[in-house]
């Protein structure tokens, strides 16, 4: 394992924000962290990577403790913080040059390095242009490259993609899965559905502190909601438990529709029973991570 996390906790006062977190990763493989605003996503990171001292538990590292043994185990890893921590008054080429001496990487070496990474991120035309004078998105691929510089074979991602355009997204989630073939493990965490869906093999959902469920995304949509959802609209509140208790399903008010699971084996007769009902308001779609995430912390991701 490329990353072993043992009962982590963490104490801010008398507070816990972090309850017991365990798991590991494997190279090459790529886990996801999920959880609304305040579920402790960046405090557990920042103790696997050594920037937050955990209140109880440890974090190995390829078999290196990451308290007592950090700098080894800085040494095989990459890190993307949510800030972007450049330095504004270097070139592009500089930033990566700079922070390659942190790794022994100098000289010569240290060029082709930088060189190398801006191709990789799509930077190459911008390898002399101050830090300051790129857009958003460019910084965020800057410090991707920044992270690999000393090719890390275990990779932190915190909400690498946030005020992202849609197509440096795809550029970003090519890199990842480049990452992953390469053999890196690669640890996300993201407030976009779609982003954990494609990219993770395996996610943990995190609820006040704690690990509420994990598994692969599509083993947790069919666990926890199934294949299906049919959205509901103009149903009145008090029609909805009847309906969930006459078809042995869930569902909830979520916005202005409803949602409701579609229960095994049922699909259809659920669909005829509300088509008779709401003809105008109804749909059926495949089932998500949305859903999930909507049934196990009882409320959506952007309703923080
Ligand atoms: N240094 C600190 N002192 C006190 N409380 C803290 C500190 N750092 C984080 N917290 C609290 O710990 C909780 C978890 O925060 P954390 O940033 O880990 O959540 P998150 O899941 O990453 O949220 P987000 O999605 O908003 O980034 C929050 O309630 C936060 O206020």
């Amino acid at each position: 394992m490329v990353l072993q996390a043992d009962d982590l906790w963490k104490t801010y006062g008398d507070r816990s924000v972090v309850r017991g977190v365990s798991f590991s990763l494997a190279a090459g493989e790529v886990l996801g962290f999920l959880g609304a605003n305040g579920a402790g996503k960046t405090t557990t990171v920042g103790m696997l990577y050594g920037a937050v001292i955990p209140s109880r538990g440890q974090v190995t590292v390829d078999g290196f403790n990451v308290r007592s043994q950090g700098r080894r185990a800085r040494q095989i890893m990459g890190v993307v913080t949510q800030e972007d921590n450049l330095d504004p008054d270097f070139s592009v080429f500089d930033n990566l040059r700079y922070f390659a001496s942190f790794y022994g990487i100098t000289g010569r070496a240290a060029q082709q390095r930088a060189s190398e990474l801006l191709e990789q991120v799509g930077l190459g035309d911008y390898a002399r242009h101050r830090v300051d004078q790129l857009s958003g998105g460019l910084k965020r691929r800057l410090v991707l490259a920044r992270a690999l510089i000393n090719r890390p074979r275990l990779v932190f991602l915190d909400e690498p993609t946030t005020g992202l355009d849609p197509d440096a997204r795809q550029d970003f989630w090519r890199l990842v899965t480049q990452l992953k073939q390469a053999g890196c493990g690669v640890l996300l965490t993201t407030h976009y559905m779609d982003e954990a869906q494609r990219l993770c093999d395996r996610l943990l959902l995190l609820q006040k502190g704690q690990v509420i469920n994990s598994g692969t995304p599509l083993d947790l949509i069919h666990s926890t909601i199934g294949e299906e959802v049919i959205e509901v609209d103009g149903m009145q509140e008090e029609q909805l438990q009847p309906l969930l208790t006459q078809f042995q399903t869930w569902g909830r008010l979520v916005g202005v529709h409803y949602l409701i699971a579609v229960p095994p084996k049922r699909g259809d007769e659920l669909w005829e029973y509300l088509s008779d009902r709401h003809p105008a308001g109804l749909s059926r779609r495949r089932a998500n991570l949305e859903d999930v995430f909507l049934r196990l912390t009882g409320h959506s991701l952007d309703e923080n």
